[in-house]
């Protein structure tokens, strides 16, 4: 059955482009039925629309807490009845009470090989710890920041002349491989959050998760 998703993003949206692509070429067997910004005149609104996906900003500035945010937030994507809120680039922390909302079926993407890195400035903080690889981690959401199950990681190696830039390009071409593939599998109900760790084909998943081909 044909998965309802939602999405929320910040920024770029390239990883929200990757699952337009996936969900239009039928490799997901989804819908994306509103893609949710925290953040007006991103370039990731532009792609929703053209896209013909309904769009929604709700910008946290506008708010005295973040709980009255999160109430917002829980209350537009609940009008959708997701199978799936899918966090892409989504740069806002969210509370204990948006969380428990929609726990075991909020991903996010991490652009480090967790639990290495959680929080923000990954690429720096890799190059700074003089680390020989390095990567990116798809997770389920929980209340604890980048701290819930993983499911799949990409790993690279990290090239002695490497920049924060040029690892973020690097890590960019393998998220828009393994976030399509992990919603893929989240839409063909292989892929489960149960007890505070994830399962795949009804096997517990290792703490990190499926690692996808090594690349250089
Ligand atoms: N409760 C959870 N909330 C979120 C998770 C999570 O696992 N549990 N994942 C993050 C995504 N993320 C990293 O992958 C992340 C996003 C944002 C931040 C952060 O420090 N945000 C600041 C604002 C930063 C900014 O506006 O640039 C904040 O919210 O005050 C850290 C990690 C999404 N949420
Ligand atoms: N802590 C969360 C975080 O840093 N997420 C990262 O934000 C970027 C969003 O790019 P996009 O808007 O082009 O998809 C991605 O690289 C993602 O891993």
């Amino acid at each position: 059955m044909t998965k309802n998703l939602v999405v929320l993003i910040s920024g770029s949206g390239s990883n929200l482009q990757a699952i337009i692509d996936a969900t239009k070429s039928g490799q997901i067997d989804g819908r994306i039925c509103a893609v949710i910004s925290n953040k007006a005149d991103v370039y990731g609104i532009e792609r929703a629309k053209k896209a013909g996906i309904k769009t929604h900003v709700l910008n946290h500035k506008a708010y005295a807490s973040r709980e009255a945010y999160d109430q917002d937030l829980a209350q537009v994507i609940e009008t959708y009845q997701p199978d799936l809120v899918i966090l892409a680039g989504f740069m806002r922390i969210l509370t204990a009470n948006f969380v428990q909302k929609f726990v075991g079926k909020m991903l996010n993407i991490h652009p480090s090989l967790l639990p290495k890195y959680q929080g923000l400035n990954t690429h720096q903080r890799a190059l700074d710890a003089k680390d020989t690889e390095h990567g990116v981690s798809v997770h389920f959401v929980t209340e604890e920041l980048d701290g819930g199950p993983v499911v799949c990681q990409a790993c690279i190696k990290v090239l002695s002349n490497d920049t924060a830039e040029t690892l973020a390009q690097r890590i960019h071409a393998e998220e828009h491989i393994i976030y399509p593939k992990v919603v893929e599998w989240f839409c063909q109900d292989r892929l489960t959050m149960r007890n505070g760790n994830a399962w795949f084909d009804n096997e517990l998943l290792p703490p990190t998760g499926i690692r996808y081909a090594e690349k250089n």
